[in-house]
């Protein structure tokens, strides 16, 4: 009959913090290391309680619990910078829905979502590079269309790694997604919102206001997919980061026409 004491232990409440002392004898028996080695996964869960009882509570939990029960700093601070961005986007999802707080501004955030999207972009890109009448104008058009096509592959690489959720209150009713755009981090409207006006930036003769409206327009980009729901604040702020740098990577791989055409030549 386990004490009242073993029972608590046996019932394996997450919270509980095992003294080091448990830790230290569980690591150092080679006994009870190779047993534990030995048993199958199902087992050590289930054999809390029974060994509880026969040898006593300090001897009973299974390691596995231990490392649980023994978070990193980075861990414990990671879960409440997660904690804090997901309560953060909740608030700021104010037009998730047409009869959220600010759902009348919901069709306006979608126009600015279309603004991001991959299909407009490089449709655009498309139209400017058989429009444009010099080398140097094409050259950086076909630039920016593989930056574009880059980042539609990095940002599926990386939401299929990480594989987050899109947040709770989001309504999946984007136009032209793949399948891995049912995952949000990072987002693929921030990524290409720092990475577009950054070549925009670089590439463009812009006059001063102008160049202003681009920097809006990309920060208006990543704001529009939190209030619409579609991400958290982190998925926003990465996708930024994310894309900033796929920047200077499209420079350091950038394809000049000389060498395309000497590309094609060797091809064709
Ligand atoms: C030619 C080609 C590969 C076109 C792909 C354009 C396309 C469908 C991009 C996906 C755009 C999209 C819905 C991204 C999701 O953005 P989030 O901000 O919601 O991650």
């Amino acid at each position: 009959m386990p004490s009242p004491k073993a029972k608590n232990n046996a019932g394996r409440s997450p919270n509980r913090t095992p003294s080091p002392h448990l830790l230290q004898r569980q690591g150092s028996d080679p006994t009870s290391a190779r047993l534990r080695a030995s048993e199958s996964p199902t087992r050590r869960r289930g054999s809390g309680s029974a060994s509880a009882s026969a040898t006593g509570p300090q001897q009973q939990l299974p390691e596995e619990d231990c490392m649980r029960l023994n978070p990193s700093f980075a861990g414990i601070a990671l879960r409440s910078l997660l904690a804090i961005d997901l309560w953060m986007s909740k608030r700021l999802g104010v037009c998730a829905e047409e009869d959220s707080s600010w759902g009348s501004v919901r069709p306006l955030m979608k126009l600015i979502e279309i603004s991001g999207h991959g299909i407009p972009w490089i449709a655009g890109t498309l139209y400017c590079m058989w429009k444009s009448d010099s080398a140097a104008g094409q050259e950086i058009m076909l630039n920016l269309l593989l930056a574009l096509l880059l980042d539609v592959v990095l940002v599926g690489i990386v939401k299929a790694l990480v594989r987050r959720r899109r947040p709770s209150h989001n309504r999946m009713d984007m136009f032209a997604t793949f399948s891995v755009d049912r995952y949000s981090f990072p987002s693929g409207h921030a990524t290409r919102a720092a990475m577009g006006a950054r070549f925009l930036l670089t590439h463009l003769v812009l006059a001063a206001p102008v160049r202003v409206l681009v920097l809006l327009w990309a920060v208006l980009v990543g704001l529009s997919r939190v209030m619409l729901g579609r991400h958290n604040v982190t998925d926003v702020a990465f996708g930024f980061f994310m894309g900033y740098f796929q920047y200077s990577l499209v420079e350091a791989l950038w394809v000049s026409t000389a060498s395309l055409q000497k590309l094609l030549g060797v091809l064709g």
